[in-house]
C-alpha cells in the first residue's frame, strides 16, 4: 500500500505529522486555514507541493460549510485567506503559483455574470481537490521521463546506482513524488541497483522520511551523512544525482534543500550528471536567477538540539538556512513532467508550453 501524506474527502483534511515520523505515523486534523499555515510553518507537513496542496485544501475545509452572501465576500475571503497562507514559508514557489492561480479563478467566476455565489463555491473548491490527483499525474510523467534521461547515460544497460537528497517522495507530494519517483520508475523498470539518501541534517528528512520510504517501498537503498557525497563519488560509481525543487528561476538555478548546492559542486568535480526533478508549479519565470530566491532561516534549536536533548555547546551562535541555490551551470537537466530541459532552454520552453495549453 502506497504512502499517504495528505487524505482529503468532503471537507475533512488529514495529514501525517512528519513530525512524528519515524516514530509514530500519526494523523492530524486540519480544521481550517489556521492550522494548515501552522502545519506548513512548524514544518508536520514539508515539500514544496505538498505545502501548496495542504495550504489550499485547508482554505477548502475553511469554506466548505460557509454560506457567502455574495460572490465578492467569497473572493474578498478566499484572496486573505490565500496570501496568509503564501507567508507560512516563503522559499517553494508552489503555494504562491497556486494562490495566484486561484485567485485568478476567484476573480474571473466574481465576473461571470452566468454564475451563482453557490457555483462559483463549487467550482472553486473543485479546483483544489484537483490538486491532488493532478500532481500524482505529473509525479508519474516526471518519473518517466527522469528514469530515461538517466538511463540515456548507460548506452549498454544494466542497473543504476543513484544518489538522492531531502525527501521529495509520498511525503512531500501527494503521492509517488518527484526525484523519488524518478527512483521509484527506476526500481519498476529492475533499472535500479541501489539509492543512496544523504541523512540531510537538521531536520533529518534522508534519515527519517526518505530512509522511511525506501524501506516501505522495498527499494535496495543505504543512507549516508551529509559529509559522504564526495567519497560516495569517489569509491562507487554513481549514475546520477537526481534531487528536488523548491524553486527553479528562468536561468535554471534551483533553490532546493540546503546542502544541495555542495552537491552539485562535488558531482560536477566527479563527472557525476546532476537532474532536478521538478513539476511546472515549483518553476518561477518571474525570477530571473538564484539570487533573487528568498532562502528562509529557521530557528537555531533546529540544529542545536536532537529532541529534547542539547547537542551544540551552550553559547555558540547558529546560522541555520534552510535551503541554498545550486546555480544553474551545475546542472545537467531538469526533469518536468513536459520533458527534460537543459537550465538554458528552460524559460523559452517552459513560455511555449504555457502558451500553447493557454490556447487550448
Ligand atoms: C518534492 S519536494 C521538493 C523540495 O521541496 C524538497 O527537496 C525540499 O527541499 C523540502 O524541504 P522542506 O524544508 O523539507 O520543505
Amino acid at each position: 500500500m502506497s504512502l499517504k501524506a495528505i487524505k482529503y474527502s468532503n471537507g475533512k483534511l488529514e495529514i501525517l505529522d512528519q513530525l512524528l515520523l519515524p516514530a509514530q505515523s500519526k494523523y492530524i486534523d486540519v480544521k481550517g486555514v489556521e492550522d494548515g499555515w501552522k502545519a506548513i510553518n512548524k514544518m508536520q507537513v514539508r515539500g514544496a507541493p505538498a505545502i501548496a496542496i495542504v495550504g489550499c485544501l485547508s482554505l477548502a475545509v475553511e469554506v466548505f460549510d460557509e454560506k457567502f452572501d455574495t460572490k465578492q465576500t467569497f473572493k474578498q475571503e478566499v484572496e486573505g485567506k490565500l496570501n496568509y497562507l503564501v507567508s507560512a514559508r516563503p522559499t517553494a514557489v508552489n503555494m504562491k503559483l497556486a494562490a495566484e492561480d486561484l485567485i485568478s479563478l476567484a476573480n474571473a467566476l466574481a465576473q461571470d455574470e452566468s454564475v451563482s455565489v453557490d457555483t462559483m463555491k463549487a467550482k472553486f473548491l473543485k479546483s483544489i481537490e484537483d490538486m491532488l490527483e493532478k500532481d500524482i499525474a505529473d509525479n508519474m510523467a516526471i518519473g518517466k521521463n527522469g528514469a530515461e534521461v538517466i538511463l540515456s547515460h548507460i548506452p549498454n544497460g544494466g542497473a543504476v546506482r543513484v544518489l538522492t537528497h531531502c525527501n521529495t517522495g509520498s511525503l512531500a507530494t501527494a503521492g509517488y513524488g518527484t526525484a523519488l519517483g524518478v527512483i521509484r520508475k527506476l526500481h519498476e523498470m529492475n533499472r535500479l541497483e541501489h539509492v543512496y539518501c544523504t541523512e540531510t541534517r537538521p531536520y533529518n528528512q534522508g534519515a527519517r522520511l526518505t530512509a522511511y520510504e525506501l524501506v516501505h517501498d522495498k527499494l535496495p537503498a543505504t543512507l549516508i551523512l551529509d559529509n559522504m557525497v564526495a567519497s560516495l563519488f569517489k569509491s562507487r560509481r554513481i549514475a546520477a544525482v537526481v534531487v528536488g525543487a523548491d524553486r527553479v528561476a528562468a536561468n535554471g538555478d534551483t533553490a532546493n534543500k540546503i546542502g544541495t548546492y555542495q552537491i552539485g559542486v562535488v558531482a560536477k568535480y566527479h563527472d557525476v550528471p546532476f537532474y532536478v526533478a521538478a513539476p511546472f508549479t515549483s518553476i518561477d519565470l518571474k525570477i530571473p536567477s538564484g539570487d533573487r530566491i528568498v532562502i528562509e532561516e529557521r530557528p537555531d534549536r533546529e540544529m542545536t538540539h536532537v529532541g529534547e536533548h542539547r547537542i551544540a555547546a551552550p553559547g555558540i551562535a547558529c546560522w541555520n538556512p534552510a535551503f541554498d541555490v545550486t546555480t544553474a551551470d551545475l546542472i545537467t537537466g531538469i526533469i518536468t513532467e513536459k520533458g527534460v530541459f537543459k537550465p538554458s532552454e528552460l524559460k523559452e520552453k517552459v513560455e511555449q508550453i504555457n502558451s500553447t495549453n493557454q490556447s487550448i
